[in-house]
């Protein structure tokens, strides 16, 4: 499919990286466990290993299910698919984007409304955790209503390449990192209990493995600059969305989202009120009330899925960080960051 298509010359970001982090195209007659013995590793934070697996670290335990989605997917010029760092607005986009997407058959209105009964993640499977699975397994896509709408932790640049070379769109949500390594230490406890002591050592330690670059799908800023840089360089493919600017405008936000998707919102709709129906039910308290959202599980790292409803605020991190570990991220975010014009509202 990549090479029909009439844009042939994949974009800048696109272009294959050789390193020996990138498998070769032969990879297929590699053993999985021979692939992994010859990747770089580091021990992980809540991963017992980090892989360096096509220029980022991946965590040991979905490496089956990314390496099979690397290889093996095949976009189409209608796909549609959420990226995001984990932590970031996931679960909000998900419910945003499959509510505005799929209207037309599911009014936000209906009491029978899908987010009613499913966790956003069930609605929008992750390339790696569930659609590849866990296994690396390949299941039948055929089964998914198009546009298709997928979501993945992946960074661009490691996309597999026919997302770029399609006329496919990403929406990307981004958030402060500050916030976002309070959100995964709330989060982690959940996942591995056993590995984890709670409290500010724990997030100290997060934190150090976040600065040195050693952070699930990271390093973070090259995870942030990928979408950010192949926003600005493609924007009618690629959409990049702030937590932050979602809370302050989440009906202007929900209009954009709408419109790049290619499902713009009408006069009429907009008279009648839907984008804030949609609002309301994709809200973090309506979706934390439901009964699927108190005590059902989706089955991504085996989780409850109340663990991914907490508090959403901006600038919870002055609760959780002391003023050192916050100079330390801000220092990164300045030095990697600002010079390419991405910056955060971190209060
Ligand atoms: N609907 C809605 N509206 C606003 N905020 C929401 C919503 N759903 C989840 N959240 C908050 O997002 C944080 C979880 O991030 P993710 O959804 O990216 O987590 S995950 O990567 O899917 O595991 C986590 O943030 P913190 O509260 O700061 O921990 C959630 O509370």
């Amino acid at each position: 499919m990549a090479n029909n298509h009439p844009n042939s010359l994949p974009p800048p970001s696109f272009r294959r990286i050789r390193s020996q982090t990138w498998p070769q195209e032969n990879d297929d007659d590699i053993d999985l466990e021979e692939l992994i013995a010859s990747l770089p590793k580091e021990k992980g934070f809540i991963s017992p290993i980090q892989i360096l697996y096509r220029n980022f670290w991946c965590p040991s335990e979905v490496f089956p299910g990314v390496h099979s989605f690397c290889r093996h997917f095949t976009a189409h010029d209608s796909d549609i698919i959420l990226a995001c760092k984990p932590k970031s607005g996931t679960t909000w986009l998900k419910a945003l984007a499959f509510s505005a997407l799929r209207r037309d058959v599911f009014p936000p209105s209906a009491n029978n409304h899908p987010l009613m009964s499913s966790n956003p993640h069930e609605l929008v499977p992750f390339f790696e955790f569930t659609i590849y699975g866990q296994a690396g397994e390949l299941i039948d896509l055929a089964s998914f209503s198009v546009p298709r709408l997928f979501a993945t932790h992946i960074p661009h640049d490691s996309l597999p390449e026919s997302v770029g070379q399609s006329g496919c769109r990403v929406i990307y949500i981004c958030r402060n990192p500050l916030d976002t390594i309070v959100s995964f230490c709330h989060f982690a406890p959940q996942v591995k209990p056993e590995l984890w002591s709670g409290g500010r050592s724990s997030m100290e330690e997060y934190l150090d493995y976040c600065c040195r670059g050693i952070d699930g799908f990271g390093p973070f800023w090259d995870h942030m600059l990928g979408y950010w840089k192949a926003s600005l360089e493609r924007p009618d493919k690629v959409l990049f969305l702030k937590y932050e600017d979602l809370r302050e405008d989440t009906a202007g936000n929900l209009k954009r989202i709408a419109e790049f998707m290619g499902v713009p919102f009408s006069e009429e709709e907009e008279r009648d009120g839907v984008i804030e129906e949609i609002v309301k039910l994709c809200s973090l308290s309506s979706l934390k009330e439901l009964e699927v959202n108190k005590t059902g599980k989706p089955g991504v790292w085996s989780t409850e899925n109340k663990t991914y409803f907490r508090k959403g605020e901006v600038g919870d991190w002055v609760n959780h960080m002391t003023p050192s570990m916050a100079e330390k991220l801000e220092r990164i975010m300045e030095e990697k960051l600002s010079p390419f014009g991405l910056k955060f509202r971190v209060k």
